[in-house]
């Protein structure tokens, strides 16, 4: 772990607080009209800390420290990941949000390029984290401009959130698909090569 990020580039937060967040569960379980001192329950808030923990680990992470692993190799091609799946937590109700992305670039004249791996782990970065799914398809965008410096980048992020699905409107199996283009790939055949590579099954 490293020390916590800057969630917009300003205001910095605090460390994950396992005993707050298993009081605040405790409370929550009160407040539905559950007993937390029911066999079943008594172990929960401390699992649901826990789980917490993990889900937003995103929050005490960069994304310099996972774009670590960088090569020259000369090759100045588009290279793209495609179906990287997305597990993410909606900010506005605290419920899941899941799917996949796709994330490619075009590298740097000079031919520099990461590990494929280090893509998907750069999703999970953002995606372990409170969001919104636009922002997280731009950060996942600008992060990879700003460490990679490639010619171009393109991020496509398909999800279905349980908040449309399991309460509110109750629209099961509704996508909401976000990308973010920058460089090159604005180009419109450069990135209509993109997408059909993206949509390509
Ligand atoms: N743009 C965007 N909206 C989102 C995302 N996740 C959830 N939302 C929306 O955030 C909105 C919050 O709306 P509110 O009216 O404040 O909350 P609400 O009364 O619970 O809204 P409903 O979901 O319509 O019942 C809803 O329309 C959600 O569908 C997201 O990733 N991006
Ligand atoms: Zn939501």
């Amino acid at each position: 772990m490293t020390d916590p990020v800057a969630l917009d580039g300003e205001s910095t937060i605090g460390e994950f607080d396992e005993k707050r967040a298993e009081n605040a569960v405790r409370e929550l379980l009160i407040a539905v009209g559950e007993d937390p001192d029911r066999e079943g329950l008594r172990d929960t808030p401390a699992r649901v800390a826990r789980a917490y923990k993990e889900i937003f680990a995103g929050l005490w992470q960069q994304p310099e420290d996972v774009l670590t692993t960088t090569f020259d190799l000369g090759h100045d091609e588009m290279v793209l990941v495609k179906d990287i799946e997305v597990y993410s937590t909606c900010e506005h109700h605290l419920v899941p949000f899941r799917g996949v992305a796709h994330v490619g670039y075009i590298p740097s004249t000079s031919g520099k390029i990461t590990g494929l791996s280090k893509l998907a782990r750069l999703v999970d970065v953002y995606a372990r984290r409170p969001q919104v799914q636009e922002r997280l398809t731009t950060q996942i965008a600008d992060s990879l401009m700003e460490i990679l410096e490639p010619r171009g980048v393109i991020v496509v992020v398909e999800c279905e959130h349980m908040c449309m699905s399991m309460r509110g409107i109750r629209k099961p199996g509704a996508k909401t698909i976000t990308s973010a283009v920058r460089g090159q790939l604005r180009d419109a055949a450069t990135r209509n090569e993109a997408m059909s590579l993206i949509m390509a099954h």
